[in-house]
């Protein structure tokens, strides 16, 4: 039976943005919806992205047997040319709004007064458009947290317009609604610096979002309940926020850059460690990768820390420092790897500490685990979450805050140094990040804060109270 064949009482339309990191928290979400409702049927809009070849696989291997929803393919359209990379907000943003006219022809021909709502990513704001000639109002969907929403709302009340200049940007505290501290300049996004589009990228989505007809945010209550009421008490007029998470793939998906003999490797590497041993490094689903100068002082750092760890990185051999990959094997005290199967790996009793580029999705799932960070961010609105994990939160412990592409080398004695404090158990940081763990899942539990979000929510898209 096609869908089209049943009689459903509601239908939602996802437009998520390509990337494991946008994809994974908007599929569980829409998983989560219809386990929710059974009456609720979801299209997704598949969108090919020449540079994620794999977030269509991905997207098939989630979604595989769920009866509720569908999967529609967009088609392939020409990426944008290559120098508007220099601002990648930008070159995304331009990307995906040269779908609209596919997505409107594709909405057309699945179109019936069953379509309640558009469920957008991010970077899809613009999209709002072609619902609203059909009549169907927009969610938002941020996969990032209510601390980047509250950045991106300050951006569009032009607050934080003075520091578009560089030379600003080491020299400015900022209040921010909805982030508790004054927050350095030097902690924005890159886009907020970025001449090249990237402020007017992120103007231009921030200038959508109250367009929407509500906020859903991967994030839960006893993590940034503050932070929302702290957004509502200084502008009343933002659509309602739904705190849905954390949404997490804890299943872990087959990758092609993961192949069943390595992944089996690493686990069992890893049940050969003593308990609480070993430093996970992972720096996020693009594969970005540092220079030979910085692979070359984190790998004396990790080596002179005497911790264990398992090293996602895919540098050549040659970059490693002379003897060290010698001296790993033959030590067993540590193992590099390509694609980690990151969630398994948090879970894994031998984990003690994560050194993390502070992607929303990272941060979740170790506080899942109750696995405190090193935080090391490198770009996007990194920083910013490594600066709440640390200063906020207190389940960091700030490596660099303030790193990104292009900073200076951070030094192997540095390295060292905070390798060794995230391993010390009896530091306050593990303490909080149990707690955090418990909080974590206490929101997704029957009558937990997260779940009660949801029912809201899908009470407010089916007009149903
Ligand atoms: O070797 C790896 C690397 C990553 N992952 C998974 O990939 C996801 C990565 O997500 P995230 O930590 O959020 O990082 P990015 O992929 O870099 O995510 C992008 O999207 C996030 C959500 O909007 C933002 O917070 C980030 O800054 C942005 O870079 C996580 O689920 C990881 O478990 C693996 O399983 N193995």
């Amino acid at each position: 039976m096609s869908m089209s064949d049943i009689n459903k009482n509601s239908e939602l339309i996802f437009i998520p943005a390509p990337g494991i990191g946008h994809l994974a928290s908007a599929l569980e979400f829409a998983k989560l919806l219809t386990n929710h409702d059974k009456n609720l049927y979801i299209t997704v809009f598949c969108i090919k992205f020449p540079g994620m070849p794999f977030a269509d696989s991905y997207i098939k291997s989630v979604l595989a047997s769920q009866p509720q929803i569908q999967l529609i393919d967009l088609p392939e359209v020409e990426p944008p040319p290559q120098e508007l990379l220099k601002s990648p907000e930008f070159y995304i943003l331009t990307f995906l709004e040269s779908l609209i006219p596919h997505v409107k022809a594709t909405i057309k021909t699945i179109l019936s007064n069953k379509v309640v709502g558009l469920v957008l990513d991010f970077f899809c704001v613009s999209m709002i458009d072609v619902g609203n000639e059909f009549g169907i109002p927009s969610y938002l969907f941020l996969t990032s947290n209510v601390g980047f929403l509250s950045l991106m709302l300050s951006l569009k009340n032009r607050q934080i317009e003075e520091v578009f200049d560089d030379s600003d940007r080491d020299h400015q505290l900022l209040n921010i609604p909805g982030i508790s501290n004054q927050v350095p300049s030097n902690v924005l996004p890159d886009a907020c610096f970025n001449k090249d589009g990237g402020y007017i990228a992120y103007y231009k989505l921030a200038e959508r979002f109250r367009d929407t007809k509500g906020i859903i945010v991967n994030t839960f209550s006893d993590l940034e309940q503050s932070s929302i009421d702290a957004l509502y008490d200084h502008d009343e007029k933002i659509p309602p926020i739904y705190a849905v998470g954390p949404l997490l793939d804890l299943k872990g998906q087959p990758n092609p850059k993961l192949d069943q003999a390595q992944h089996d490797l690493i686990l069992k590497w890893l049940d050969e460690q003593p308990d609480k041993s070993v430093v996970f490094l992972c720096f996020g689903s693009m594969g970005v990768s540092f220079g030979p100068s910085q692979i070359r002082e984190i790998a004396l750092g990790l080596k002179h820390s005497g911790v264990r760890f398992l090293w996602s990185n895919s540098a050549e051999k040659k970059v490693f420092p002379e003897g060290f990959l010698e001296w790993m094997e033959l030590e067993g005290k540590g193992m590099i790897c390509g694609w980690a199967p990151q969630v398994e790996v948090l879970a894994h009793k031998a984990i003690g500490g994560f050194v993390s580029h502070c992607g929303w999705n990272s941060i979740l799932e170790s506080m899942w685990f109750g696995v405190p960070i090193l935080t090391w961010p490198i770009y996007a609105e990194q920083q910013l979450n490594a600066f709440r994990l640390v200063k906020e939160w207190g389940v960091g412990l700030g490596l660099r805050v303030d790193y990104r592409k292009g900073s200076d080398v951070v030094a192997a004695e540095e390295i060292e140094k905070g390798l060794k404090d995230l391993m010390d158990k009896d530091s306050i940081v593990h303490k909080k990040v149990q707690e955090m763990k418990e909080m974590s899942r206490n929101a997704v539990v029957d009558g937990g804060s997260s779940l009660i979000s949801v029912g809201k929510l899908i009470d407010d898209i089916t007009g149903s109270n």
